[in-house]
């Protein structure tokens, strides 16, 4: 069985951090079990959107293969996420975008199934996944309607997803703490492992 496209949703893979912790590396394109990482997310999501954004700051002619459209920050000098959320609202044409970080190889189209139900029983709210008591802001679901509410957080000076989101109104889907598919890979410990280890960078 094929797997339906999520209507009406653009879907955003966030790549354009500075990848301190990896020794300053475009950590997208680092390789994990022999696939760069963005290459995991893309064949996840690729048959579930008709549209593909991808937020990048550098190496876009290595990205452009895992996207229907490239993003870049506003702002130079990586701004942090939020500044990638801005700007893939701004392109997106659906109603909906659809939210991952680069380095959570595990996600599985069954959670963003999920995290897609979930959230059209409030149209005009965002959706975080909640792992245990942790928010996981930058696998979310966002209304791309609310743009110009989250440019204006931004221009007070908000940076933070997770704040903008809960102003926002953002319900929640909860999600096991250990649940495996949310293991993200940060360090160059991780990335040496089999098996990434559950934990959050955001
Ligand atoms: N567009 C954009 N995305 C970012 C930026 N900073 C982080 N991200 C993305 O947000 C997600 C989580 O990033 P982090 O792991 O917290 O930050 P990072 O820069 O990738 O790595 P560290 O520097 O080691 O914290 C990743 O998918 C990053 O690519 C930014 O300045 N702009």
């Amino acid at each position: 069985m094929t797997d339906p496209l999520l209507p009406s949703c653009s879907i955003l893979l966030l790549a354009g951090g500075r990848g301190q912790r990896m020794g300053g590396q475009d950590k997208g394109l680092i390789e994990w079990q022999g696939r760069p990482l963005i290459e995991w997310l893309h064949d996840v999501v690729r048959p579930l959107t008709d549209e593909l954004l991808l937020s990048c700051n550098r190496n876009q002619p290595r990205y452009a293969v895992y996207a229907d459209r490239l993003i870049t920050d506003e702002e130079e000098g990586f701004p942090g996420p939020l500044a990638g959320i801005r700007a893939g609202l701004v392109a997106a044409r659906n109603p909906w975008m659809l939210l991952l970080p680069c380095d959570t190889p595990l996600i599985d189209r069954a959670l963003l199934h999920s995290i897609y139900s979930a959230a059209l029983s409030t149209p005009d709210k965002p959706l975080m996944l909640r792992r245990g008591a942790q928010w996981e802001p930058l696998i979310s679901i966002i209304p791309t309607d609310l743009h110009e509410q989250i440019d204006e957080y931004w221009r007070d000076g908000e940076r933070s997803p997770q704040r903008v989101l809960l102003k926002l109104g953002a319900n929640e889907l909860r999600i096991e703490p250990d649940d495996p598919r949310l293991a993200n890979i940060n360090t160059p410990e991780l990335l040496k492992t089999g098996m990434p280890t559950t934990g959050t960078s955001r």
